[in-house]
């Protein structure tokens, strides 16, 4: 899945990979998920703009191209069901699939559709994240920084192995970054030095940000992979690749297992749910029970200082009181008083087995509907 920032290079590099692809007879599958985009150059097998009309959604809802595009991709996340539907058909004959994001990355991204999507795609396929950069516009410090706090953010949401991709080497060479990236001093060199050139521009406040954010961003460079590519020239593009199969390792290693235990406790909070639901079912129905039976009121004293009942909880604490004053347990402490036939109650704990386990053909049906996954 490839992100960035607009004008970054994504739709150059797609086409960079697509090409590489095709010649080495290994044609991906392409999903286009920018329902802005003007021109795509080159076929592309699920194409946003084919269920929704960018254009036509902005008149509609009168909206302006962010709200419009997050529009869009929240019509389409309606459909992503469908979208996996037909990528797990194709899955046995493809090798890869390329996935074109909007470069209003933050609608992406961000957005409750963005999770959606990518959601979706990591929970069935191994599922790499490039984050392009546009190299040359990251000569200063500050450009540097923001692009890595973006990556950074984007990292911790999705969670997703990510590859840095510094693209258009052909017009301005990566290593600086790489340098900023492992060695901490260089950065801090380079912000000094553009001080002193820039008459300030960085100093005070943002110097010393940028200072503390590269300090904390060292963490965060050692989760990634980086590569150098120009899509111009097809530069660096199988270090692309052989970083991509690294990932994928990492996917199948981090990411799977914490999928899979995310999947679980979704899981177990649903069926402690389910369980919490029929322990109030219980409860109301003693309460309706004991209510119900009519037991006449012994030695009810009627005052003016009596409460009225007008809740349910209020009828639990009448009905508790009156059990103390004149209707007491038995010594053995075995029954609460009310529960002495075989009541609805009784019927229904069987019904679930919380009696042991004894089968009652009777309530078959009930304990059918629980046990039944939702
Ligand atoms: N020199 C050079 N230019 C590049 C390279 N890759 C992309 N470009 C240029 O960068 C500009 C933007 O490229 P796009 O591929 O449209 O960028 P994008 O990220 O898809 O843009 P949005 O769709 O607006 O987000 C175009 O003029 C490309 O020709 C590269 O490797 N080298």
């Amino acid at each position: 899945m490839v992100v960035g920032m607009a004008g970054s290079g994504k739709t150059t590099f797609m086409q960079r990979l697509n090409a590489h692809l095709h010649q080495k007879k290994e044609p991906p599958y392409i999903v286009n998920l920018d329902p802005a985009v003007k021109n795509v150059p080159f076929d592309r097998h699920i194409d946003i703009r084919d269920s929704v009309n960018y254009k036509e959604v902005m008149k509609q809802y009168n909206l302006g191209p962010n709200g419009g595009i997050m529009t869009c991709l929240n019509l389409f996340a309606t459909k992503i069901d469908q979208v996996l539907g037909i990528l797990e058909k194709r899955a046995p004959t493809l090798s890869r699939i390329l996935v074109d994001t909007p470069g209003q990355i933050e609608c992406f991204v961000w957005s409750a559709s963005g999770a959606i999507v990518t959601d979706a795609l990591a929970s069935s396929f191994p599922t790499v994240l490039a984050y392009i950069v546009d190299t040359p516009r990251t000569t200063s410090t500050s450009t540097f920084m923001s692009n890595m706090l973006y990556a950074c953010s984007i990292l911790y949401k999705t969670k997703l192995p990510m590859i840095i991709v510094f693209n258009k080497t052909d017009a301005q060479d990566a290593l600086f970054a790489k340098e900023w990236m492992t060695d901490f001093e260089t950065f801090q060199a380079a912000l000094r030095k553009e001080e002193e050139k820039e008459d300030g521009v960085n100093s005070g406040y943002m110097g010393s940000l940028m200072n503390s954010m590269s300090l904390m961003l060292d963490e965060f460079y050692n989760h990634l992979d980086v590569v150098s590519v120009s899509s111009m020239t097809g530069a660096g593009i199988d270090d692309f690749f052989k970083a991509v199969d690294s990932k994928v390792e990492e996917y199948k290693r981090d990411y799977l297992p914490e999928l899979e235990k995310a999947r679980k406790e979704r899981e177990k909070r649903k069926e402690e749910d389910k369980n919490e639901q029929i322990d109030k079912l219980m409860a109301d129905m003693k309460v309706a029970e004991s209510s119900s039976r009519g037991k006449p009121r012994k030695n009810k004293k009627v005052s003016a200082s009596e409460p009225e009942i007008d809740t349910l909880s209020d009828a639990m604490d009448s009905d508790s009181d009156e059990a103390m004053e004149g209707d007491p347990e038995p010594e053995d402490g075995t029954n609460d008083g009310r529960m002495e036939d075989d009541s609805l109650v009784d019927r229904y704990e069987r019904a679930l087995h919380r009696d042991g386990g004894k089968e009652d053909t009777t309530d078959e049906s009930f304990m059918r509907y629980l046990n039944a996954p939702r």
